[in-house]
């Protein structure tokens, strides 16, 4: 969100870098600018003679809490506001059986990644779906999802700007004609970023990092494997997405380096629920969600012997991953 107190700090300049559709909203209203002005908004609102504000019906005032109002919608639409999002909590609500779950509230932290295990068809996509949705005791489940101690309201839920939350979901089936560039030369600009190519060679290089098989930038999306385009999703969501929730099904096996991956989506301080049958994945959340018949059944805490686990496993895992690339090329395997 901008503040009036904002245009009289910034400079033009560093306005229409940022927000560069607030220049749209000065011309429309007869304000010429120009881009590279090292003077703030209401400095150049002030310098314009009687006879021009007369001329061009400009009323200084009423200009600056038009930009303030009409940048903030933009804003809110385009989901570029600031993070401040510092909590989630999940309200407790019904298993499959009809019987409350065994918790009141849940509440996760910024910067927590929270790994989700249960059976198949225990209910963990369930789980990521209520907190995507919002859910207000209105899903299968009746939990209601609450931000920073409070509910979502109708509007946010349903607007087409809500950026709240980013999913990775177990089925990415790309319909679209277009290469991988142009695929993330749209998704930049829809994004408004700032430096389009350097932002599309960061996430092209990253996917090409953790997936086996290289891809090009020529490379219809249509074209690309599962792992490839499991891939460019991750590494998108990663660089591009501004959603301070990120909800991921399940990151599998397909030759996709999931540690990495992990460590990419998490870089920021963001909330991450994952919903997982590895155990890798599992134990490298800070806590886990145990599903049972469709309700949380437990919350726990990683301990420190079960990360003592993981750095085991990590070191098994490596090896099946060798044995993984050899077979892959055609080598036989040895001890
Ligand atoms: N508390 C609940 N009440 C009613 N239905 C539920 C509840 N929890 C889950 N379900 C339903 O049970 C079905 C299976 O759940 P879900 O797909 O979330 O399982 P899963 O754990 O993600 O399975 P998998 O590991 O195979 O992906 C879904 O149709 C879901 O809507």
């Amino acid at each position: 969100m901008i503040s009036r107190n904002y245009l009289e700090v910034k400079t033009i300049e560093h306005l229409l870098e940022k927000y560069p559709f607030i220049s749209e909203f000065l011309t429309d209203n007869l304000v010429d600018i120009d881009e590279k002005d090292q003077r703030t908004l209401p400095e150049l609102l002030n310098s314009l003679d009687e006879e021009t504000l007369e001329e061009k019906a400009i009323n200084p005032e009423e200009i600056l809490e038009g930009v303030v109002s009409f940048a903030n919608q933009m804003i809110e639409f385009l989901g570029i506001g600031e993070n401040t999002i510092n909590e989630l909590t999940i309200v407790a609500g019904y298993n499959k059986h009809g019987e409350k779950e065994s918790f009141e509230k849940l509440t996760i932290k910024k910067g927590e990644i929270i790994s989700i295990v249960g059976p198949t068809g225990s209910g963990k996509s369930r789980l990521l779906a209520d907190i995507e949705w919002g859910a207000q005791g209105d899903t299968p489940t009746k939990r209601s999802i609450l931000i920073n101690g409070e509910g979502i309201d109708k509007t946010s839920r349903f607007s087409s700007g809500n950026k709240l939350v980013a999913q990775l979901s177990q089925n990415m089936n790309f319909v679209m004609d277009l290469t991988v560039f142009e695929f993330l030369e749209l998704h930049a600009k829809s994004r408004m970023v700032e430096d389009e190519e350097d932002v599309i060679n960061k996430i092209f290089d990253k996917a090409n990092e953790l997936a086996g098989e290289k891809f090009k930038k020529e490379t219809p999306i249509t074209s690309l494997s599962g792992g490839q385009s499991r891939a460019l999703m991750i590494a998108d969501t990663a660089i591009l997405s501004t959603s301070p929730i990120v909800l991921i099904d399940e990151i599998e096996n397909a030759g996709i380096d999931r540690k990495k991956a992990l460590d990419l989506l998490v870089g920021e301080e963001k909330i991450v629920l994952m919903a997982t049958h590895d155990p890798l994945l599992a134990l490298m959340g800070d806590k886990r969600i145990v599903i049972k018949n469709g309700g949380i059944h437990d919350v726990m805490d990683i301990i420190s012997e079960e990360r003592d686990i993981l750095h085991e496993l990590t070191k098994l895992d490596n090896v099946i991953q060798g044995m993984r690339e050899k077979l892959r090329h055609g080598h036989k395997l040895e001890l």
